[in-house]
């Protein structure tokens, strides 16, 4: 099936790079947000990251001019419906995807491809809400999208074998690796990662180490490019703490508890970079440990 359009739902951290990759690949972007100014912010880090992949040869400015024109910008949910394939990338929370794939339904062409950018939620069960759950798919970059090679593909229980392998056709048009998962909760990266920034948060709230000391010991000692915390804040704690709802819900081990000092920086409204403080308070001229 021949892809010409995408629409993205959802202008935050992830859905600025996936629009990023998709235009500079020729892909016309439709992306949408409920907010003008998480829009506009999006455009400009959009500008910022081509800028310095043009200033550093990458790409050309004429590749990035000619992908920056084939990015539209829109409050209306509607404007996305006829795209060949829609890419949610909205708030990791059920009721709101549930809600948009139901708001785009009338919307939509015949052949439109759904997929989520969730990080933890059912597939099977986002599909089973839509008229589609043959052309339903989970489609999940890696943050920070422009540099992650990894893109996980998580069929549904219906999905059929044209919606995987347009997807993966995709895929491999950006230049990164596709790994296919089952659909559990999290999938295979976010099991494995997530439970990860978990355990660190328990150490901090255990007294084990502070956040400086948590950082280092596993930049240094196991050579992790970002210490657990700091990558819990570049993700978003409030990401990660969904995704950890969804694995102890999920699975039903209490291996999964998310830890109760997680949950007390969400609901501060602590939530990472995105909110200026996480475990680091990130407003000052550089980050600072919050413990
Ligand atoms: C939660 C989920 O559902 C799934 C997930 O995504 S889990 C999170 C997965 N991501 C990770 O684990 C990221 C771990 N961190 C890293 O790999 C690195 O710290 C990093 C790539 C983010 C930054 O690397 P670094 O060497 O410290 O920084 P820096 O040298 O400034 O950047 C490296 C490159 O990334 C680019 N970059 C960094 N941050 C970027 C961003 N937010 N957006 C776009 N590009 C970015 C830089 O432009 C730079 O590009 P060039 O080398 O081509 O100039
Ligand atoms: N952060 C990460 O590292 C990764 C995240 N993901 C997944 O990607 C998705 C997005 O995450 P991320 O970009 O980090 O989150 P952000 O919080 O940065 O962005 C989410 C955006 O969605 C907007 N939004 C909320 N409701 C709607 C709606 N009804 N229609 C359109 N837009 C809406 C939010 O607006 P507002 O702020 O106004 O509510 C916000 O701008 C999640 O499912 C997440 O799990 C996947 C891989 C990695």
């Amino acid at each position: 099936m021949e892809i010409g359009t995408i629409g993205v739902i959802g202008a935050g951290q992830m859905g600025n790079g996936i629009a990023h990759v998709m235009a500079l690949a020729g892909y016309d972007v439709v992306l949408n947000d409920i907010n003008q100014e998480v829009l506009d912010a999006a455009m400009a880090r959009i500008e910022k990251n081509m800028g310095r992949q043009a200033g550093r040869g990458a790409i050309s400015e004429e590749d990035m001019v000619a992908a920056l024109g084939r990015i539209r910008l829109t409050l209306d949910q509607a404007e996305v419906g006829p795209s060949d394939l829609i890419i949610e990338a909205a708030t990791e929370r059920e009721d709101i995807k549930n809600k948009i794939f139901e708001g785009l339904a009338p919307h939509l062409a015949e052949h439109t491809i759904l997929t989520s950018n969730t990080s933890s939620i059912s597939i099977t069960r986002l599909a089973s809400r839509t008229d589609r759950p043959e052309r339903f798919m989970g489609f999940h970059f890696m943050n920070p999208v422009p540099v992650m090679k990894l893109v996980e593909l998580i069929r549904g229980i219906a999905t059929d074998e044209a919606t995987y392998n347009a997807c993966l056709g995709i895929v491999e048009s950006l230049g990164k690796t596709a790994s296919s998962s089952e659909d559990y909760p999290a999938f295979i990266v976010n099991r494995i990662l997530i439970p990860m920034i978990n355990e660190a948060a328990y150490a901090l709230y255990e007294g084990v180490g502070n956040v400086a000391s948590i950082d280092n010991a596993m930049k240094l000692g196991a050579n992790h490019p970002m210490g657990p915390l700091e990558l819990g804040d570049f993700i978003g704690l409030d990401t990660c703490l969904a995704i950890m709802h969804v694995l102890h819900d999920g699975l039903a081990d209490t291996k999964y508890r998310p830890c109760p000092l997680l949950t007390k920086y969400v609901e501060a409204g602590w939530l990472g970079r995105k909110a200026g403080r996480g475990f680091y308070d990130y407003r000052g001229e550089v980050p600072v440990p919050t413990r």
